[in-house]
């Protein structure tokens, strides 16, 4: 029989959840995970929430012992905006669905895409060559997010939209991603409880239900039948009934890669950039690999994989920032991880984060040092403890599509630019589902 019968201990005696969390979930997480083996309980005692953190509990919960750790409750919040998408679907209809949905994921799928994320690139350059030209400084994050809006629905729906559309649907999206960051923490209130930003945050998610049902309705109407991630989708059928998805099965795949696919990205790229901006010499390391390895003058997705400098550097700026760093689990059954037992229904928050930066797995976990992930140095004991795009069934869907894409930003943006943070622009992590820069990152470019 288990001796473990202690329920893991709490940080701090709290009457209900510390302001804080909601302030600064990065700083309360972290300041509550500091002084305990990767396994701690918050807030008031009836709402059994833990924070887990330790490599090994991370992967007895998404890998080995996933089917005891669904969701749960704490996604009440996405699941009233997303509906049943692939982020919030359980059990035998999200296995169902991730087969349909994985070929648009393949890499065969990303080479077709080759031409449109390169035209997609090209066009952003040439918009930040004449911020460059003006002395206007570029906000790195707007800009990724308006580039990834415009690659991820051509890629994975062949919409192609203008420039003022995807400056609004770059704006629905953060709205939606700012009303759903202040719902988590509240998440055992009733929906219907008045918060701040709340009409802003259901005006958005019916805009972009519009936008989303506008994409469904030109396809059915139209005579073209592109191998996209939609075309798979329209034709998938179940294969019991042989039935066809409904537009509102279809609207919520759609709306969640809406969510999930171009903001996380983007904020990727935009921490990469701030610490490039911080090490000059590294990203004079990134241009010289290009230079090596890169025949022409826009970069082929073949030759992405043999940027391997490249490659360290995403790694350690993911690790340092992960761009999606909060996640939720709920347990079936009680478990016990280590020394302790979780209760059944007990409220997980997984935080990369956390782990990322825990100095028992990771020598000076707060420097940016790319070559701790060269092969020579990356210990299995490292590998345990990184995560960024999750582990187990539900590992990101788009971590290819994203990799790929955050390349070849990165690349245009170091071959073409040098640049500098804007002088006395402060950068402060802000959790919007997301951790981006409060108020983006402007960047100042000279051209190279
Ligand atoms: C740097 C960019 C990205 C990061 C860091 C990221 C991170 C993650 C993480 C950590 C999860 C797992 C969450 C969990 O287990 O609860 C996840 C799931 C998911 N991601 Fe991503 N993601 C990125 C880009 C993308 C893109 C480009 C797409 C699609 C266009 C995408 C679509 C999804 C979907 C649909 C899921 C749910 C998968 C499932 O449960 O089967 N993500 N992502």
């Amino acid at each position: 029989m288990s001796d473990a019968t202690e329920l893991p201990p709490l940080p701090i005696p709290t009457a209900g959840l510390r302001p804080g969390l909601i302030r600064d979930p990065f700083a309360y997480l972290m300041d509550a995970a500091a002084s305990y083996d990767g396994l701690v309980r918050i807030g008031p005692a009836a709402l059994r929430i833990f924070v887990v953190s330790h490599p090994d509990h991370i992967r007895r919960i998404l890998v080995t012992h996933a089917a005891n750790y669904p969701k749960g409750s704490m996604m009440r919040p996405f699941r009233a905006a997303l509906g049943n998408g692939l982020v919030t679907s359980e059990g035998d209809y999200w296995k169902r669905q991730r087969r349909f949905m994985q070929p648009a994921f393949h890499s065969r799928q990303l080479e077709a895409m080759e031409a449109h994320v390169a035209a997609c690139v090209e066009r952003a350059v040439a918009r930040w060559c004449d911020g460059a030209r003006r002395g206007v400084p570029v906000n790195i994050l707007d800009e990724s997010i308006r580039l990834n809006v415009e690659i991820v629905l051509g890629a994975l729906f062949s919409t192609s939209i203008d420039g003022p559309r995807a400056d609004r649907l770059r704006e629905l999206t953060s709205q939606v991603f700012v009303g759903l960051a202040s719902k988590v923490w509240t998440f055992f209130l009733p929906d219907r409880l008045p918060m701040p930003g709340t009409t802003a945050y259901r005006l958005a998610v019916a805009e972009l239900d519009s936008e989303v049902f506008r994409i469904i309705g030109e396809r059915r109407g139209s005579d073209d039948d592109p191998e996209d991630l939609l075309g798979l989708l329209l034709a998938a059928e179940d294969s019991e009934t042989g039935e066809r998805m409904t537009d509102r099965q279809l609207r919520d795949e759609i709306f969640t890669l809406f969510m999930a696919g171009y903001e996380t990205t983007a904020t990727g790229t935009t921490w990469i950039s701030y610490e490039l901006a911080r090490h000059p010499e590294i990203a004079d390391k990134l241009v010289a690999e290009l230079d090596r390895v890169a025949s022409g003058e826009s970069l082929a997705l073949a030759e992405l994989s043999r940027l391997e400098y490249q490659r360290r550097v995403i790694h350690e700026a993911f690790r340092l920032h992960p761009p999606f760093p909060i996640w939720f689990r709920e347990t079936v059954d009680s478990d016990t991880l280590g020394p302790y037992r979780l209760p059944a229904k007990a409220r997980i928050i997984l935080n990369p984060h956390i782990t990322h930066r825990d100095p028992r797995y990771w020598d000076d976990p707060e420097s940016f040092d790319p070559d701790r992930f060269a092969p020579d140095r990356f210990t299995s004991r490292m590998r345990h403890a990184y995560y960024p795009f999750g582990k187990g069934s539900r590992v990101c869907i788009g971590e290819r599509l994203a990799t790929s894409i955050t390349q070849m930003v990165v690349s245009a943006l170091v071959r073409n630019f040098e640049f500098t943070i804007l002088e006395g622009f402060r950068v402060e992590p802000r959790y919007v589902v997301t951790c981006q820069p409060r108020g983006g990152l402007p960047l100042v470019l000279r051209e190279r």
